[in-house]
């Protein structure tokens, strides 16, 4: 019988009851006990339902409160300096490590978020030196193993490995020069046996272990590491399945299959190819192959005809007992359930498959190769072969006129009219200062905006009225940026409920869910739409926002936009159809906005692409493709408009050093670029490679509640000058400020104008 895997749920709860609870009680309104209360819910409830859906393995010990990260960090006490002695409780060591911690007189930031290989979940990188002293302060995957055995159900605990924890390590300030994170390796051991030993002791019979930084090109360099820790690990744990997920093993594959596991996975949704290499190096050992065939990262519904396929190969190379059907990754990265959709037509549900219909899944095409006569079973194969057939019927219906423009793109069309130092010239009539103050274009999104949103959306206020309430919202925007002194003004962004979600809305091509939120990062959840057929802009999404706040002020006003891959790579893509093509329809949609709002009298446009470096390919052999289209998906959309219109673009979440080249390949007049959690890394890089147009790196982080001073703004203009040129720095926030409060952003605002301020004397 071969059996079924689901590799990591969804914690954020069928109705987002983990961020409701955790902002509570960061709120002060409730206590640890309740969130420890409604943790549990959630996690019996995953438990339960996975359980009835036929899993043989369900994992357990991959719940979180913010992130799996961060909780393997606190358990392993690896907990940077300047966390300890602040008298608070674990709990709010905790959660000051992941957001900063401003009150009754302690004042410490958050650690650095980084996207999680190359997708839109968020961790928080762990901060290592030799001084850390690895103990376990709690065995999370054991307490999960205990919670839901108390259920009577059996689970997979689930354990970030060693390497690719330390792997996705910095080291601290005050680390030696030459430290490397995977140098604590002997150190971290001991707390890894101590952890396995546990969970055998109670009663585990396997153990996953993740190790997905074997998919990319780092993996390789780790090879002595595995041949020296799984054995010792090995020794004292349950059976040890070893996951890899996200991308391709390559020659890893080799030196894994030596190693003395059980069971290995592999991802056979990013990469299928992969399956006849594994089964070879594995075919002499005992391992058991789990192959991952669902997606656990697109919402489209499996094909079971070629899972199968993948499946039964396995089968008759190794047999039933070492074969497991199992999702390719986590499932976290898709929403929880389909069920909860009720605005969905029929046809398009049944497009669609989401975590726990995944789950469903894993368990009929393990029963279907496992030769089940039941009923249901051939039930479920012949309702997939029917969806399928109707999805590729429904692929045909192409937009002639859209693919055709795609086709007829010219390389001209991807270059401005000038280059950059003519262009600088003629934006001169934005008049502004040196050290320009900007911000990077969302203002707070206030219980009152997500009020009037909520009513709309329910009739309870007509059309009109919520157009009121965005006036007055931009209107108090513009005000008060030319209080405090702001020079390129923004209107705020009051009347988008997500910067993709709402260009989506506005194009022909997507389809919206109503609940299908997926964790970014904490307790901030996402809910990307779904792009089902070909995209095109049916009316201008945004220019009479712009035009609006433009007419309220003498200052410039720079309009906003998403850029294509940003919107591509915060969606859920199609796939029956390249990620390129897409991107070239959502930059050709965008390319008519930008023209019009430049039409529409706005002298600065912004088009943002954070989700550029998530894009990346794992594996550098990829990446000059990918930057290819990409780069010029972003430079069609911008590039049409005239030498005095100012572009702008906006980059955050991660370690841009590497394709920093590229950014400067997408020529936009300025980029703000995330740079205050990193420890100015950046800088290092501006060293390195320089930057010849404007740029505003970060000076203060805005993911975390707590207030820069002006002098702390001075020591990073001051960094960053070092390097850049002072005629085209920038000063602004690392990224937008809907997550934060008033009162916050007012403050950090009015240093970071008094910092522009003392650089302008300061500089002459
Ligand atoms: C994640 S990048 C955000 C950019 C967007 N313009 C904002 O300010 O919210
Ligand atoms: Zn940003």
């Amino acid at each position: 019988m071969v059996a079924s895997s689901v590799l990591g749920f969804p914690r954020i709860g069928p109705n987002r009851e983990i961020k409701k609870v955790v902002e509570a009680y960061w709120a002060g309104k409730t206590n640890a006990e309740e969130v420890t209360k409604v943790a549990a819910e959630v996690k019996k409830l995953n438990w339960t339902e996975l359980q009835q859906r036929g899993v043989t393995y369900i994992p357990s010990g991959d719940f979180s409160l913010y992130d799996h990260v961060l909780d393997h960090s606190a358990a392993f006490n690896a907990i940077p300096k300047r966390y300890h002695g602040l008298g608070l409780s674990p709990l709010d060591t905790y959660f000051a490590m992941a957001r900063g911690r401003q009150a009754d007189g302690v004042d410490v930031p958050a650690g650095e978020m980084k996207k999680w290989f190359d997708s839109n979940y968020h961790f928080l990188v762990p901060e290592l030196d030799d001084a850390v002293e690895f103990k376990l302060n709690f065995n999370k995957p054991l307490e999960e193993f205990n919670e839901a055995k108390a259920l009577g159900i059996t689970t997979r605990p689930v354990v970030l490995g060693p390497i690719t924890y330390l792997a996705l390590s910095k080291a601290t300030k005050e680390a030696k020069a030459d430290f490397e994170p995977i140098s604590l390796l002997p150190k971290i051991l001991p707390v890894y046996k101590q952890l396995l030993s546990e969970l055998k002791a109670a009663g585990a019979e396997w153990v996953q272990i993740d190790e997905p930084i074997l998919v990319t090109d780092k993996g390789a360099n780790f090879e002595s590491q595995y041949g020296s820790a799984y054995p010792e690990l090995v020794a004292v744990a349950p059976k040890l399945l070893l996951t890899t997920f996200y991308g391709r093993l390559e020659s890893n594959v080799n030196f894994i299959a030596k190693l003395p596991i059980a069971g290995l996975h592999i991802d056979l949704d990013r990469a299928p190819e992969q399956l006849e290499k594994a089964i070879n190096a594995v075919s002499s050992t005992p391992i058991v192959l789990s192959l991952g065939v669902v997606s656990g990262r697109s919402v489209w519904k499996t094909d079971f005809s070629a899972a199968i396929k993948l499946a039964e190969k396995a089968i008759s190379a190794l047999g039933e007992d070492r074969v497991i059907v199992a999702t390719a990754s986590t499932v976290l990265h898709i929403p929880v359930t389909l069920a909860s959709e009720k605005k969905l037509t029929e046809e398009q549900k049944d497009w669609f498959s989401f975590a726990l219909e995944k789950a469903s899944e894993v368990a009929t095409i393990a029963a279907v190769v496992s030769g089940s006569q039941d009923a249901a079973v051939a039930a479920a194969l012949e309702a997939n072969r029917t969806s399928i057939a109707k999805r590729r019927d429904f692929e045909k219906n192409s937009d002639d006129s859209v693919r055709k423009r795609v086709a007829s793109i010219t390389p001209d069309q991807y270059e401005r009219k000038s280059p950059f130092a003519v262009r600088l010239e003629a934006q001169k009539v934005l008049n502004l200062p040196k050290f320009p103050t900007t911000t990077i274009g969302s203002f707070p999104q206030t219980k009152e905006i997500r009020q009037a949103r909520a009513k709309l959306g329910k009739g309870e206020i007509s059309e009109e009225e919520y157009e009121e309430f965005i006036k007055k919202e931009i209107e108090s925007a513009v005000r008060f940026q030319e209080k405090i002194g702001l020079d390129l003004l923004v209107h705020g962004e009051p009347e988008r409920n997500d910067m993709v979600q709402y260009f989506g809305e506005r194009l022909s091509g997507f389809v919206f869910t109503q609940n299908a939120w997926v964790q970014s990062y904490g307790s901030r959840y996402v809910r990307p739409p779904i792009i089902v057929s070909d995209v095109s802009r049916k009316e201008p999404m945004t220019v009479r926002w712009s035009q609006y706040a433009q007419s309220l002020t003498s200052k410039p006003m720079k309009g906003m936009l998403t850029g294509p891959v940003t919107i591509l790579n915060w969606s859920f893509p199609r796939v029956d159809i390249s990620r390129e093509l897409q991107a070239q329809q959502l930059a050709l949609a965008l390319r008519d906005e930008v023209c019009d709002l430049e039409a529409a009298g706005i002298k600065a446009i912004q088009v943002d692409e954070p989700a550029l470096r998530e894009g990346l390919p794992l594996r550098r052999a990829d990446w000059d493709s990918y930057l290819n289209w990409a780069g010029n998906t972003f430079k069609l959309s911008t590039a049409g408009v005239g030498d005095h219109t100012q572009t702008h673009s906006h980059f955050c979440y991660s370690d841009f050093d590497d394709i920093f080249p590229q950014i400067q390949r997408l020529d936009a007049d300025v980029i703000s670029i995330e740079a205050s959690k990193s420890d100015m890394k950046l800088i290092n890089t501006f060293k390195h490679y320089g930057y010849s147009n404007n740029i505003g790196p970060g000076v203060y982080d805005v993911h975390s509640p707590r207030v820069p001073g002006d002098v702390e703004i001075q020591e990073r203009i001051k960094a960053m000058l070092a390097y850049l040129d002072q005629s085209l720095l920038y000063v602004n926030p690392d990224c937008g400020l809907k997550t934060r409060g008033w009162k916050e952003t007012e403050a950090s605002l009015v240093s970071l104008v008094q910092a522009a301020r003392w650089a302008r004397e300061n500089y002459v």
